[in-house]
């Protein structure tokens, strides 16, 4: 039996960090994804493959452990999370396959493991849906990183415009914001588990200084939401600038971040901010009419990615 089970990439466009601490968020799926197959292994170990990041390694599930044969250790974490909660320890063969950039703040982590969670509930057969989907890769995330939003785990799962309010209720956008977005990235990673950690320890270093401006953070993502829903395409690239701002206030921007983003806005963008943890990763720019002169400014110094929003979720299968 082959179970198969495939997630998007997400980007944040409002949120990242605050919605830590319950402040809500949005974020939205692309068209870029993580690829996930499961089979009986021919041998008595389990073994986990990653070709287009040149990764081997033997999973020793029972013990949380893997013996690395070829590449850098990381993203196999998650993997071993999730097998660690779903899987019998009865040898099989998992391969990933991506067109996500790993660790540039697209959700690579939130989307391997949305997609290897569907396909070992497949495998098993066991009953699950896109509620009880989110909330286990939700956790997997969570014991990997130590903290984690609900947020990428979800718009993973979900597919689409997704509004996390303050109680984390989780809302869907209707509307079809398709305005286009340019992707910066650099090639240096960003780690969320400890971008995350920084802010906490900013934030404990300084409470009366970074908890207003997280709940401001807040308050912006809310102004953007109604502005997302007028399709106010100027406000939404305003907010983003503030956004970005406060971003920086966290320390979560880099030269190469602020770079690319001042390299957007020079071209054209009406709005450009880091998305995701930061310290490293990805920017987005809002750029309607200004695709182009935006995408080959940022290519001067970085690296670009066109995405466009997706309403395609998780899909998962079996062929017996
Ligand atoms: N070349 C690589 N091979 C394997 N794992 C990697 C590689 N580069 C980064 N990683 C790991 O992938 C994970 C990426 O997750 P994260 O930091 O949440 O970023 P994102 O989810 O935005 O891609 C991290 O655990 C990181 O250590
Ligand atoms: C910083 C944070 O808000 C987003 C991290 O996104 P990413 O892993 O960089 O794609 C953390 C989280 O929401 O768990
Ligand atoms: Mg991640």
């Amino acid at each position: 039996m082959i179970a198969k089970a495939s997630a998007p990439a997400k980007t944040i466009l409002f949120g990242e960090h605050s919605v830590v601490y319950d402040e809500p968020a949005i974020a939205g799926a692309v068209n870029k994804r993580a690829y996930i197959t499961i089979k009986e292994s021919k041998s008595d170990k389990s073994i986990f493959r990653a070709p287009d990041i040149g990764f081997e390694a033997e999973l020793l599930s029972k013990q949380k452990k893997y013996i690395l044969t070829k590449g850098k250790p990381g993203i196999i974490r998650y993997i071993l999370e999730s097998l660690y909660r779903a899987h019998d320890h009865s040898p099989i063969d998992i391969t990933l396959s991506s067109n996500v950039p790993i660790g540039s703040g697209l959700g690579s982590s939130a989307a391997v493991t949305v997609a290897t969670l569907a396909a070992l509930y497949r495998y098993h057969n066991i009953r699950f849906n896109k509620k009880s989907l989110a909330h286990d890769a939700h956790m997997v995330e969570q014991a990997v990183q130590g903290v984690a939003s609900p947020l990428d785990t979800l718009v993973s799962t979900y597919g689409g415009l997704v509004y996390l309010s303050r109680n984390k209720k989780v809302e869907h956008f209707k509307v079809n914001f398709n305005a286009p977005l340019v992707v910066g990235f650099t090639t240096k990673h960003g780690n969320t588990g400890k971008m995350v950690k920084d802010v906490k320890n900013l934030k404990n270093r300084n409470p009366k200084i970074i908890n207003p401006v997280i709940t401001a953070m807040g308050n912006l993502t809310n102004y953007a939401k109604q502005a997302i829903l007028k399709k106010d395409y100027n406000k939404v690239g305003e907010l983003m600038n503030i956004n970005h701002g406060f971003l920086d206030v966290i320390g979560v921007n880099t030269l190469e971040l602020s770079r690319m983003v001042y390299n957007a806005r020079e071209a054209g963008a009406i709005g450009s901010k880091t998305t995701g943890a930061g310290g490293g990763g990805s920017i987005i720019a809002l750029c309607p009419g200004k695709v182009d002169e935006v995408a080959n400014a940022i290519a001067r110094d970085d690296s670009i990615l066109k995405v466009r929003f997706t309403r395609r979720g998780v899909s998962s299968r079996v062929y017996k």
